[in-house]
């Protein structure tokens, strides 16, 4: 007799597909499962700019609560909207194999590129890597989900937004019209899924860790501890990008001032079992070359 395992989920459409997803893996190894949805204040609280919030977790802090409380016994997590330190009690358990990392642009035709134009994002690090390409550019805040974005876009005046490939790839609405942004360093994590529980549930912790890719983990790992030593808990434009090939991994990562003007990238590799602290001297080798001064000013700034 094994017990049913409550998988909890935001209930936009990605959320539930990447719940889905846990829920089809989690049945084929054997155990039985049940889905149980919830509004987070992210999805709730959206006439306002995500860094203006000025907390991180704001997707994930509904269901944490959900978790500790026993209302369910695992979550399921876009990797990306995950602050980089779980809340006590809390441990992560497995990192799904990886989609595509990328941004792409939705466009409604592409001839502003080389003048004027407006760009859509609700992310800063969108934002400031698309200012420092196009400086010309206006970018405006744009916040909801995947649906509810491209939608936004039809019915106002920009030129385009900014998406994940993988949002509007995994609930198939990936527009035609779309460019891929391959110079755009992507968010540590992205096209992740994360799969957390109970560090004191030993019995849904065992079974979520047998979907464990190990080279997304080890790559998102290396991401978000560049991300975490960079920014201690404020939100600022960071972007990082973690691959293996063979036995070496490959990391770019990059910090941009609020207005695009500013920019201080890396790139490295390493082997990669030396992935161990890997994100940390990435993230000390920028603050070393003008990455404190600038943190100190985004800080300053959305404060
Ligand atoms: N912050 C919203 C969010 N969180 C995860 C994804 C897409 C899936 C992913 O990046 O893993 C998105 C949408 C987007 O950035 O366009």
């Amino acid at each position: 007799m094994s017990k049913i395992i409550r998988i909890g989920t935001r209930d936009s459409q990605l959320a539930l597909w990447q719940a889905h997803t846990v829920r089809d893996q989690l049945e084929a190894h054997g155990y039985k499962t049940q889905i149980i949805s919830v509004k987070s204040t992210g999805d709730l609280l959206l006439d306002k700019p995500l860094y203006e919030l000025g907390i991180t977790g704001i997707f994930t802090k509904t269901l944490d609560i959900a978790m500790i409380n026993g209302k369910v016994d695992i979550a399921v997590h876009s990797m990306k909207d995950v602050p980089t330190r779980l809340p006590k009690g809390i441990v992560q358990s497995a990192v799904l194999p990886r989609a595509n990392t990328q941004d792409i642009l939705v466009y409604k035709d592409l001839d502003f590129l080389n003048s004027k134009g407006t760009i859509a994002t609700g992310s800063l690090r969108r934002q400031a890597q698309w200012l420092n390409k196009y400086p010309s550019h206006k970018v405006v805040d744009l916040r909801g989900n995947v649906n509810t974005r491209l939608q936004k876009l039809q019915d106002n005046p920009w030129n385009g937004a900014i998406f994940a490939k993988a949002g509007l790839e995994r609930i198939e609405v990936l527009p035609q019209n779309h460019i891929d942004l391959d110079w755009m360093v992507p968010a540590p994590a992205q096209g992740a899924m994360v799969v957390v529980s109970m560090e004191n549930d030993a019995f849904s912790t065992e079974a979520v860790r047998k979907l464990n890719d190990s080279a997304t983990d080890i790559c998102t790992h290396v991401e978000r501890e560049f991300l975490q030593v960079l920014e201690g808990g404020c939100t600022a434009p960071i972007g990082a990008l973690a691959n293996i090939e063979k036995d070496k991994l490959h990391f770019e990562g990059i910090l941009l001032s609020l207005d695009g003007t500013q920019k201080l990238s890396i790139k490295k590799s390493i082997s990669s079992q030396d992935y161990t602290d890997f994100g940390k001297l990435c993230a000390l080798e920028i603050l070393n070359n003008g990455g404190t001064e600038m943190m100190k000013k985004i800080k300053k700034e959305l404060a």
